[in-house]
């Protein structure tokens, strides 16, 4: 999928929103479990439900792997249950991976290829060889970490190395790699003050933007300093909305709680046309 694409499907939707299918057998409603593929079963029932609001899905590949066997075939399972149904939903595969060149082609050709994901998340540790491999797709996504949500972020990407932070450093940089327009960013819902100053390196990029939701990130103040002309935005949501109910009613209820930030998406794109 283009950039262009998944614009035009945020505009038609009016929404920027990204459900995070992070599916724990621990948290989903019980009558599931009696199912031949629980996971599956959960993340139709929940695709089915908010289809409409959002225009990304995005599993973290932790979530699967943890299962074995049977994590990883329920994730192929949904990635080809959207691609198959719903071609137009931007998908993320979120692995943050990244090795050297040769190890992440592999990486690469796992979730373009095989899963055939739109976009995969990586880590900028490694630097330049570790991420071009995965550049290298066309009209594949690779997602960088910049500045994450978590507390640890500051323990390495706020420091300052001669007097710039280390995020910054990796958004100057990576923007000089090899086919850099497939970059995007992640960038922390819970660090909104940092988005001006993130937005004077990358005005254009896409920012996929956790944290909204259960930990506690405001979508008003990413909106205000992380918008750009085009959006630019697709703001995740996990817990938040998937475990919105563990009872039989869990879809509708995830569809709700979606609905209410569809609907502050909505809001936000009408005061810019
Ligand atoms: O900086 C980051 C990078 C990735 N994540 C991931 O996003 C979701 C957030 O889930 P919630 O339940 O909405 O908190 C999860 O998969 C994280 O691993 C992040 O939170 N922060």
């Amino acid at each position: 999928m283009t950039t262009q694409q998944l614009t035009s499907e945020i505009r038609k939707k009016n929404s920027f929103l990204c459900i995070g299918l992070d599916v724990d057998l621990d948290k989903i409603p019980k009558h599931l479990l009696e199912l031949e593929d629980p996971i599956f079963e959960f993340n139709k029932a929940i695709i089915q439900a908010t289809h409409h609001l959002c225009v990304a899905y995005k599993p973290n590949t932790a979530f699967y792997e943890a299962y074995g066997l049977k994590g990883w075939k329920a994730l192929q399972k949904t990635i080809e249950y959207l691609n198959d149904n719903y071609p137009e939903i931007f998908t993320i595969a979120d692995a943050k991976r990244g090795d050297i060149g040769n190890t992440s082609t592999m990486y690469a050709k796992a979730f373009f290829e095989d899963l055939a994901f739109d976009s995969v998340t990586v880590a900028p540790y490694m630097g330049k060889d570790s991420i071009e491999p995965f550049l290298a797709f066309n009209n594949k996504h690779t997602i960088m970490l910049a500045l994450t949500s978590n507390t640890g972020a500051f323990d390495f990407q706020t420091q300052k190395i001669d007097d710039k932070a280390l995020y910054k450093h990796v958004l100057e940089t990576s923007k000089q790699w090899e086919n850099s327009e497939r970059l995007m960013y992640v960038v922390g819902a819970t660090k909104a003050e940092y988005f001006t100053d993130i937005r004077k390196i990358v005005p254009h990029s896409f920012l996929l933007v956790p944290g909204v939701g259960a930990q506690g990130g405001n979508l008003q103040d990413v909106c205000k300093y992380g918008m750009n002309d085009q959006v630019g935005l697709l703001i995740n949501s996990s817990r938040g909305i998937i475990y919105a109910s563990n009872d039989k009613d869990f879809a509708s209820e995830a569809a709700s709680k979606a609905l209410q930030l569809q609907q502050e998406m909505e809001a936000v794109l009408l005061t810019l046309s």
